[in-house]
């Protein structure tokens, strides 16, 4: 097995991708207040004062920015605990990065065609389910490296 150091790649592919998925995932918190801003509408009293809009709970273009956001919650969070684990049952780095890579550009296609360009059904259902089989792959083989020897 392959040291579990800041000298292996497989390492140093994990932590570059969680970097660029913690940023990521602010980055649709903002999709967020994007769209608040644009169409003038808040969830607080202060917030609606402050900039000259009203309190609305249900805009549509809100809500869906704030799905994209808490479906990034539900999911990334999990990827980085379950690609933490993985990193240690000694992956090839080929086979790691390529997970780390596609799972990181399914979560970004997510967001995009959920609330940047939305499109049709089911290109949403397929750019969610890519990488949560890739979270469930991790997380299997992690069962597996370490189901003996407790
Ligand atoms: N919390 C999710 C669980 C299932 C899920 O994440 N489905 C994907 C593919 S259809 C999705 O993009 N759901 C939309 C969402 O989370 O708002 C839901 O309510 O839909």
């Amino acid at each position: 097995m392959a040291p579990v150091s800041l000298d292996n790649p497989v390492i140093r592919s994990y932590l570059f991708y969680s970097g660029v998925l913690g940023l990521k995932l602010l980055g649709t918190a903002l999709l967020t207040s994007k769209a608040r801003y644009t169409r003038k509408v808040f969830a607080n009293e202060e917030d609606a004062r402050y900039s000259g809009g009203v309190v609305k709970v249900n805009d549509p273009e809100v809500e869906r920015a704030r799905r994209a956001h808490l479906n990034d919650l539900e999911n990334i969070p999990v990827f980085w605990i379950l690609g933490a684990i993985f990193v240690t049952t000694g992956p090839s780095a080929s086979v790691a990065t390529l997970l780390f890579r596609t799972y990181t550009a399914m979560r970004f296609l997510h967001t995009i065609v959920y609330a940047v360009k939305p499109l049709p059904q089911p290109t949403r259902a397929i750019v969610f389910t890519i990488p949560f089989l890739l979270t469930v792959y991790m997380g299997v083989n992690i069962i597996i490296h370490y189901a003996e020897g407790f």
